[in-house]
């Protein structure tokens, strides 16, 4: 399956990289604003299940730029969210000065809306997350890369980034990974079973933890968030994904006990615990 030319290492799971204890003293100013952007019609959910995430991950604050329907839905949902939905570039470009980290794409469509929203984001230099329809974007070749990016593709995304198929992608992930690190000067998550990490440098590391129950709807949405969250509390990219990646999997390997019909949102939670069991929020 892999290049014997390009072997991951395995993630070290004894040495992850930890956020600091927070101080006694701490106020959410100091944990990062991130925003997300996506949500267009119909796919409501995705972008906010991206936005608990990034709650439940310890985020200073959380705004949303959504479709104005979801809004109301989003705030019964989640009152500790901040709500947006720009009228226009302008607009949003004056208020993504706010954002300590924007993460653009889950649900955010390939049409006109999600267009514009996601062509304000590529100018600004702050840490990015590109997920989902950010990369179906990126990969029609009118939308340029962000200078300081992450991104997150599927095998599907990554076919369409590299202009391959899904089976090229597959049988040669690390390779794949590589590339699009490259490619696109980005930091990423190749996702799926056996997800990869690749950065621009070549470094390369493979998660083998996860379980199939993961297999359904907005679990890449939730990885999304988490990476936000990680990122707004300082983490660099590299180490956001290796903690993200590994938090992800192991919540979803304990709950896939349960087998089948496991939900995205159930991971929040059990995320939640493991990241307080590697990164205690107080010094003990
Ligand atoms: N509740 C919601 O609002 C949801 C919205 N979603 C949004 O729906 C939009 C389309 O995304 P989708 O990912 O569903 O559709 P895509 O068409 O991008 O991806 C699905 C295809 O990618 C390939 N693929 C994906 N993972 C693979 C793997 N591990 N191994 C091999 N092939 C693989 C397969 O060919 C699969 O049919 C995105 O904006 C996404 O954020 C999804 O996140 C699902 C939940
Ligand atoms: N069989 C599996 N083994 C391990 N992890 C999996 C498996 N299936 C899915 N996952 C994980 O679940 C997430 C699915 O993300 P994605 O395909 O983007 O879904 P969505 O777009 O619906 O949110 C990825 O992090 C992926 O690695």
């Amino acid at each position: 399956m892999s290049s014997p030319l390009f072997e991951p290492l395995p993630l070290d799971f004894s040495n992850l990289p930890k956020l600091p204890p927070r101080q006694g003293t701490a106020h959410k100013g100091q944990f990062g604003h991130v925003w997300l952007l996506g949500g267009d019609h119909g796919m409501g959910g995705a972008a906010l299940l991206a936005a608990e995430a990034a709650l439940r991950a310890g985020a200073g604050r959380v705004s949303l730029m959504t479709r104005a329907a979801h809004l109301a839905p989003a705030l019964t949902r989640m009152p500790e969210l901040m709500t947006h939905s720009a009228d226009s570039s302008y607009a949003l470009a004056q208020l993504l000065q706010q954002a300590d980290v924007l993460v653009a794409g889950p649900g955010l469509g390939q049409a006109p809306w999600g267009r514009s929203l996601l062509s304000v984001t590529t100018t600004l230099d702050k840490p990015q997350v590109w997920d989902a329809d950010a990369l179906n974007l990126l990969a029609h070749g009118d939308i340029s890369p962000a200078k300081s990016l992450l991104i997150t593709p599927h095998p599907g995304e990554a076919a369409r980034l590299l202009r391959c198929s899904v089976q090229q992608i597959q049988q040669d992930r690390p390779q794949a990974a590589l590339c699009l690190a490259k490619r696109y000067q980005a930091t990423v998550i190749l996702k799926g079973a056996g997800t990869l990490i690749a950065t621009m440098d070549g470094d390369l590391r493979r998660c083998d933890r996860g379980h199939p129950s993961m297999a359904g709807p907005g679990f890449g949405d939730v990885l999304a968030g988490l990476l936000g969250a990680l990122l707004a509390q300082g983490m660099v990219d590299f180490e956001a994904a290796c903690l993200a990646i590994w938090l992800h999997a192991v919540a979803g390997e304990q709950l896939g006990s349960g087998g089948r019909g496991l939900l995205a949102s159930d991971l929040l939670p059990v995320i939640r615990s493991l990241l307080e069991a590697h990164s205690p929020c107080l010094a003990h």
